[in-house]
């Protein structure tokens, strides 16, 4: 600006970037952590992270750890400032991470908050098509499969927290997945159970038969029977075999369907949602009688919402049979996709028809008092039994004992 008169100032900066761009063939991109206002987490960085982790370990020289699944280990990944070169289809690429520092430098209980962490990714011009297409797409898919990999899992309750470090509300409060519950421990007959894995795999295989048939991605499962028969421990049983995070939806504590609504949003894919006792978890008989149809008279009607107010609520204030239908499968429902619900009940006749009609519950599993197959699985997890003398002989036998469905409860 100095030297260069002021009509030639523009040109000069087009032939300076010209020839810098002949002698520094390189291109970077960068990846920041955060994009937008939301303060979400950019799934690029997040799956480029996991993969440096994974390509990184053995020559980055600067590492960070962090505790990983088991609590007991420890992750490396690349630390800030750090740099790596990855080959891919024989063109050379080198990774870099940074930081901007923060813009607040006084003092702060958070000093980190707002630091912007990124990757930069380098590579010579002439490897840009391939970079874009195939390399790309390669680290977010790998890095995608490694975090999966390594995620912990989550159990989540609907009871909401401000998290003063984000600034955020969270509908949802989680701790560490960590039931030890499988198939193979859950006593059930035989058949039963690989009906329900089989099953449980299929759904999960089945993304390009939903999209085909224009479905969101998610099944329905109702598990009713007697107290004590395996139903919450058949939900561990069924997220630990999916490896899938569970969300325990306390329906009780959700003020109103539009509450419903966002906690439904909230919830990320590869999830089991689950509601426990829904026979008693709200009011969700709707307006229906048994025969179908509204008999209520104006006047009861009048009466009901008069109690209502009286009590200091009304039908806003509460969640409605058709807020958890719309819940399940309304427009909503679809987002997120990859989800199992599943309903516990000890009383399935108590629950309204549109509820668990198939669709909507697709599968409904009754557990029952314990077949002698099922009993066999109990006495080899608890004493280590697996022949007996006062067992059945042959498989026949145990077949006709089954058949009679012995009523003998478990302790
Ligand atoms: N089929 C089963 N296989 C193995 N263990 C079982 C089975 N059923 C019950 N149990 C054991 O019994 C206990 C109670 O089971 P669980 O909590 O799963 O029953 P539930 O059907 O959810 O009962 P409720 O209807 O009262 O909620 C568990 O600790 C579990 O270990
Ligand atoms: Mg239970």
């Amino acid at each position: 600006q100095r030297f260069i008169p002021m009509e030639l100032y523009d040109h000069a900066q087009k032939w300076t970037g010209k020839l810098a761009n002949r002698l520094w063939p390189y291109v970077h991109i960068s990846f920041p952590e955060f994009t937008g206002e939301r303060m979400k987490r950019s799934e690029a960085y997040v799956a480029i992270e996991a993969y440096l982790a994974a390509t990184s370990t053995d020559h980055a020289r600067r590492l960070k750890a962090e505790v990983g699944k088991d609590s007991s280990s420890l992750v490396l990944s690349m630390d800030e400032h750090e740099e790596v070169t990855d080959v891919f289809g024989g063109a050379t690429v080198w990774w870099s991470s940074g930081a901007t520092a923060p813009r607040n430098q006084g003092f702060s209980l958070y000093p980190a908050r707002d630091e912007k962490r990124y990757y930069v990714l380098t590579f010579h011009r002439r490897h840009r098509k391939m970079v874009n297409g195939a390399y790309l797409a390669h680290v977010m898919e790998k890095g995608n499969a490694i975090r999966v990999q390594k995620r912990q899992r989550k159990l989540f309750t609907n009871r909401s927290h401000h998290d003063w470090y984000d600034n955020k509300e969270y509908l949802w409060s989680h701790v560490v997945f960590d039931h030890p519950a499988t198939f193979e421990t859950l006593a059930l007959d035989p058949e039963v159970k690989r009906d329900i894995m089989q099953d449980l795999s299929t759904f999960q295989e089945s993304k390009e038969y939903y999209a085909k048939v224009g479905k969101p991605w998610k099944r329905g499962y109702l598990l009713y029977g007697p107290p004590g028969t395996g139903k919450s421990t058949m939900i561990a049983a069924m997220a630990n075999f999916l490896d899938y995070d569970v969300y325990d939806l306390e329906l009780t504590a959700v003020k109103n369907n539009s509450k419903l609504r966002k906690l439904l949003v909230e919830i990320t894919p590869k999830s089991i949602v689950v509601i426990e006792d829904i026979d008693c978890s709200a009011d969700l008989t709707g307006k229906r009688k048994p025969g179908g149809r509204d008999e209520k008279t104006s006047e009861e009607t009048e009466i009901e919402k008069a109690k209502a107010a009286a009590a200091g609520g009304n039908e806003e204030g509460k969640v409605t049979l058709s807020g958890l239908l719309n819940f399940i499968d309304g427009i909503w429902s679809a987002c997120g996709g990859e989800r199992i619900i599943v309903f516990t009940t000890n009383y399935v006749d108590k629950l309204d028809p549109a509820l668990i009609r198939r669709g909507r519950m697709d599968k409904h599993i009754e557990l029952s008092y314990c077949t002698f197959e099922a009993f066999k699985v109990l006495a080899r997890n608890y004493l280590g039994v697996d022949s007996h003398p006062l067992f059945p002989p042959c498989t026949s036998c145990s077949s006709k004992l089954r058949s009679r469905r012995p009523t003998w409860r478990r302790t």
